[in-house]
């Protein structure tokens, strides 16, 4: 069957935003917490607050007169491929995650960023749309900006590879759960990762990496380290503020960069 027509002046369903809404913002930056949309925009000119319909709050502002859109996706892949999906109808073509992470190999810090080249597909929303031998990878240029501009700011900060997870506790190897147990297929997995040089795990990227390539469309990650998983199991709320700073001073000066040398995104 063919021919399925979206309505994309409509109020979209799941995330209560329409093109009118967006003011033509071709640039997103997505948190996974809503408490973190606001505190993002403040970092941007004449920010405003749009809505919030389920977990998906959203402000708008600009850097310099470059519309930018904030919107949280909530946890996991199903929510962050359904903010892809109506986004991408409203005209969104890059995407940025702006998010918090644990960080698995010894020389990562608490408080670093880490800007991802890629990531493991633990997770199942990305197979709905693309094989598993599909690589989850992000843009290059966008990647790039996201590089330079913490090397402006000198910030602390990792690029590799990381795994999302369709769960915090098993899926991370915690044993910290209701349980306390691990099913024997992920016991042992987080020392495989960090044998396999990958950095870090938060939950949401690899289904951003897909969902836009395959749309034909521009991705990156951001995500700063809340947790230190060979030393513990437990996040640190201390860092959470500097964090949520830094990444919205990086996204920000980005999103500069890249406009500066590409122009504005069609
Ligand atoms: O801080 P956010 O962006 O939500 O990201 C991380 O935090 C949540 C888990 O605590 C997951 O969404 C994970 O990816
Ligand atoms: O350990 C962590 C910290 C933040 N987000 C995750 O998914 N895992």
């Amino acid at each position: 069957m063919t021919g399925i027509i979206v309505d994309t002046k409509a109020i979209q369903y799941h995330i209560g935003l329409s093109t009118q809404m967006l003011c033509e913002a071709k640039y997103a930056f997505l948190p996974g917490d809503p408490d973190r949309v606001n505190p993002i925009a403040a970092f941007l000119d004449e920010a405003r607050e749009l809505t919030q319909h389920r977990e998906y709050r959203s402000a708008l502002g600009y850097v310099d007169d470059i519309p930018v859109l904030v919107m949280s996706t909530g946890i996991g892949a199903p929510s962050t491929g359904i903010a892809i999906e109506e986004l991408a109808r409203l005209g969104v073509t890059h995407f940025i995650r702006l998010g918090t992470t644990g960080a698995i190999q010894p020389h990562v810090h608490l408080g670093d960023l880490i800007i991802s080249e890629g990531s493991v597909r633990l997770e199942g929303t990305s197979g709905h749309y693309a094989p598993i031998e599909y690589p989850a990878v992000p843009s290059l240029a966008l990647t790039q900006k996201l590089v330079e501009a913490t090397k402006l700011q000198n910030f602390s900060y990792q690029t590799g590879i990381g795994c999302s997870s369709d769960s915090f506790w098993p899926g991370q190897e915690r044993y910290d759960s209701f349980s306390g147990y691990v099913p024997k297929h992920l016991q042992g997995s987080l020392e495989e990762w960090q044998r396999l040089g990958v950095l870090n795990f938060e939950m949401e990227s690899s289904a951003l990496f897909i969902i836009a390539r395959t749309f034909g469309l521009h991705a990156a990650s951001l995500c700063g380290v809340i947790a230190l998983r060979t030393q513990s199991e437990a996040v640190q709320p201390n860092v959470y503020a500097q964090v949520k700073e830094r990444l919205a001073i990086v996204a920000r000066d980005a999103v500069r960069l890249h406009h500066k040398a590409h122009g504005t995104p069609l």
